[in-house]
């Protein structure tokens, strides 16, 4: 693993340098343009071993509990690992292990007190952690189930910005030392105790400086335990590397350099093993933690960081206050990192094929999200807005009872005879079927049955009526009903659209038959017009139909909520999984996320708009009026923000039930 670092040296300063880089046991040279300017992961180990690895002084941390009050969960407490050492971190379920982890790597931050990893504070801009410099096994296994073990490895090795033939080289090594099954097995075929492995392969896959691993051995067998074991122990003193892990397997921690038992939130004691089975005259390790706990509930044992009376064998050669913080920093000028760019376009290229690869691996929600915004147009276009194929509506007519009219739709003359016949039959001419009842009942029993969408009845000498009405605007002589000029429609107002059509149509042909007869008997036509008229539109038409109006808004609501829907269940999924945790760790950023995800989103965006627009346009007539590039950027744009929409989401929320219910809230208010 060669390549992770660049350190360069200003003149002025390179005597010291060859001090330091004797230590790193790099030979110095004269000449400083033959200074050697990359420097590898190993020199991390390698350097100053006297320094502390990581240093927590007087952390606190406490986490908000569920009546909004701060549970702390660490309290006074100091630790350190020394490099090149195996440091076991012990206590009981709920003591705060986890959580002081969790600090070390930067993914939470300390409410008071100090902590160094390499002698920088976790999360600043030169302590590359999160980063490459630890590798983190996490308690659940943080992986994608959808991943081979192959895939899984190449994906985090890509973060840590390795080439592919070192990922192969360090997969192949890993797999044998693991016993790991044939690399292309699915990671949610194996079992528990292989799928710790793969995460524990994962957090070494770049080799890297400091190890921390939170319950690595669980599920394993003893056999395998042991080689794990082996081989760290192998890594502490072969490469220098800092291995600080969490257990409940207390004795196997025998095997470490220093142990570190906690209780409610506070280091008791740090000491090697040997030390602490003397110092209690213990044969156990068990029993030596169970005094330890067991003297705390009575009395305060304090914090112990007495390492005086550590065994003498371990690497704390130099560890004064100073020396704990120290920066790596200080052994050399400048620390130069690969390039922020470059590391970031590595970073989004891993984040785009790991997600390219679920949606590949998930077919059908790929399929799903590329078919179903244009069969959505296609069926609000089928079934929402559409004209009626066969309108049908019922007529009572009691005018002269004329059931059947045979009067041609014209007028000829301004005659009195037969006007519900005329309107009638221009009823029928704009392709409406009118059937005949012969009384209101039965038209009603028939609207009711759904035979038809409403009926309308003409009175008795409807036509007189409305000729003395128009003409000498006189009611009808000895009418009871006063309105017996006048049609009488009753309807199934149900439907919206069925109702705004018939009313329309309706109103339209009225419109034309008393013009008409008004022409016919020579009337004033302005006079009993209605007295407002519509002008032309600012936007639309004045014939804009409802599915128009409808297929557009299903356009754009599909355009927003699908890439929501997709980005955010990603997002969701990864953060459940705890794999977006360890790419955290792992030195990727929140933004390279975002990122990756526009990435990702965007071919697929770009599909469902323009599969959408073919399927509005050239299947259901809906017109574009304006410029099609500007309604497809604009679109474009909706797409954008509906992926953004869905990071806002799962930011808020930690399970997908969280994210349904948030989507189908905004998604009625946009309604
Ligand atoms: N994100 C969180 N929000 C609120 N409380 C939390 C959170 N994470 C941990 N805790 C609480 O902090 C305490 C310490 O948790 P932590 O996971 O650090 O313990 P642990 O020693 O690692 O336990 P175990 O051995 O079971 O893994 C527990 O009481 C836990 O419920």
């Amino acid at each position: 693993m060669a390549g992770f670092v660049n350190f360069s040296f200003s003149s002025e300063e390179i005597n010291s340098h060859h001090r330091n880089i004797e230590i790193l046991g790099i030979h110095p040279h004269n000449d400083d343009t033959d200074l050697p300017s990359r420097y590898s992961m190993s020199d991390y180990k390698t350097a100053a071993t006297t320094y502390a690895a990581v240093s927590i002084r007087n952390g606190e941390k406490s986490y908000r509990g569920k009546d909004g009050q701060p549970v702390i969960v660490l309290k006074d407490f100091n630790m350190t690992v020394s490099r090149g050492c195996i440091y076991s971190l012990l206590g009981s379920s709920g003591s705060g292990k986890t959580t002081a982890l969790k600090v070390m790597v930067g993914v939470h931050r300390l409410d008071q007190g100090d902590v160094k990893v390499f002698g920088e504070i976790p999360g600043t801009k030169e302590s590359r952690i999160p980063g490459s410099l630890a590798g983190y096994m996490p308690q659940e296994t943080a992986l994608y189930d959808d991943f081979t073990i192959q895939e899984m490895l190449s994906y985090f090795g890509k973060i840590y910005s390795m080439s592919a033939s070192e990922i192969s080289e360090r997969s192949e090594f890993l797999i044998n030392l693991l016993k790991l099954p044939e690399p292309n097995r699915k990671v949610g075929s194996l079992s528990g105790g292989q799928q710790r492995r793969v995460s524990f392969a994962v957090a070494l896959v770049h080799n890297p400086p400091l190890l921390i691993l939170d319950e690595p051995t669980v599920g394993v067998d003893p056999t395998l335990r042991l080689s794990i074991w082996k081989y760290l122990r192998q890594l502490a003193t072969e490469s220098k590397t800092t291995v600080l892990i969490t257990t409940h397997y207390i004795e196997e921690t025998r095997q470490s350099d220093m142990i570190g038992v906690m209780r409610n939130g506070k280091i008791l004691v740090e000491k090697h093993p040997d030390v602490l089975l003397e110092q209690y005259n213990q044969e156990f390790l068990e029993d030596v933690v169970l005094t330890l706990c067991h003297s705390d509930d009575y009395a305060d044992v304090g914090v112990s960081n007495t390492r005086e009376e550590s065994f003498p064998a371990i690497l704390h050669a130099d560890e004064t206050e100073e020396n704990h913080n120290m920066p790596i920093k200080a052994q050399f000028s400048e620390v130069k990192t690969a390039s922020r760019f470059k590391t970031a376009s590595t970073h989004i290229q891993a984040l785009v094929m790991k997600t390219a690869t679920l949606y590949l691996r998930n077919f059908v929600f790929l399929l799903f999200s590329l078919m179903f915004p244009f069969s959505q147009v296609l069926v609000v276009a089928l079934t929402i807005g559409n004209k009626p194929d066969d309108p049908s509506f019922g007529v009572v007519n009691y005018d002269s009872m004329q059931s059947n009219c045979s009067f041609a739709p014209k007028f000829e003359n301004c005659s009195s005879v037969g006007l519900s016949c005329k309107y009638l039959s221009k009823l029928e001419q704009n392709g409406i079927t009118l059937i005949n009842y012969p009384s209101e009942e039965v038209a009603y029993e028939e609207v009711a049955r759904g035979n038809v969408w409403g009926y309308m009845k003409f009175s008795k000498n409807f036509s007189s009526y409305y000729h003395s009405m128009q003409e000498y605007n006189l009611f009808g002589e000895g009418v009871d009903d006063k309105f017996s000029h006048m049609i009488h429609v009753k309807m199934d107002m149900s439907s919206r659209m069925m109702t705004q059509f018939y009313q329309q149509l309706m109103i339209r042909v009225y419109e034309e038959f008393a013009s008409e007869f008004k022409e016919a008997c020579d009337h004033n036509k302005g006079v009993g017009e209605f007295p407002m008229k519509i002008a032309d539109p600012i936007f639309g038409s004045n014939d804009a139909d409802f599915r128009q109006f409808i297929l557009i808004s299903t356009i754009v609501m599909t355009v927003y909520f699908f890439p929501m829907i997709s980005s955010s269940f990603w997002f969701i999924f990864d953060k459940r999984w705890g794999t977006q945790g360890r790419a955290i760790v792992a030195g990727v950023k929140t933004w390279e996320i975002m990122f990756s995800s526009y990435v990702i989103e965007c071919p697929i965006t770009i599909f469902q708009i323009v599969s959408s627009f073919l399927v509005s346009v050239y299947i259901c007539d809906v017109r574009i009026s304006g410029s099609i590039f500007l309604a497809f950027a604009l679109c474009i744009i909706v797409g954008f923000c509906g992926v953004s929409g869905g990071f806002l989401i799962a930011t808020f929320c930690s399970e997908e039930i969280q994210v349904g219910i948030a989507v189908m809230g905004e998604l009625s208010f946009t309604i």
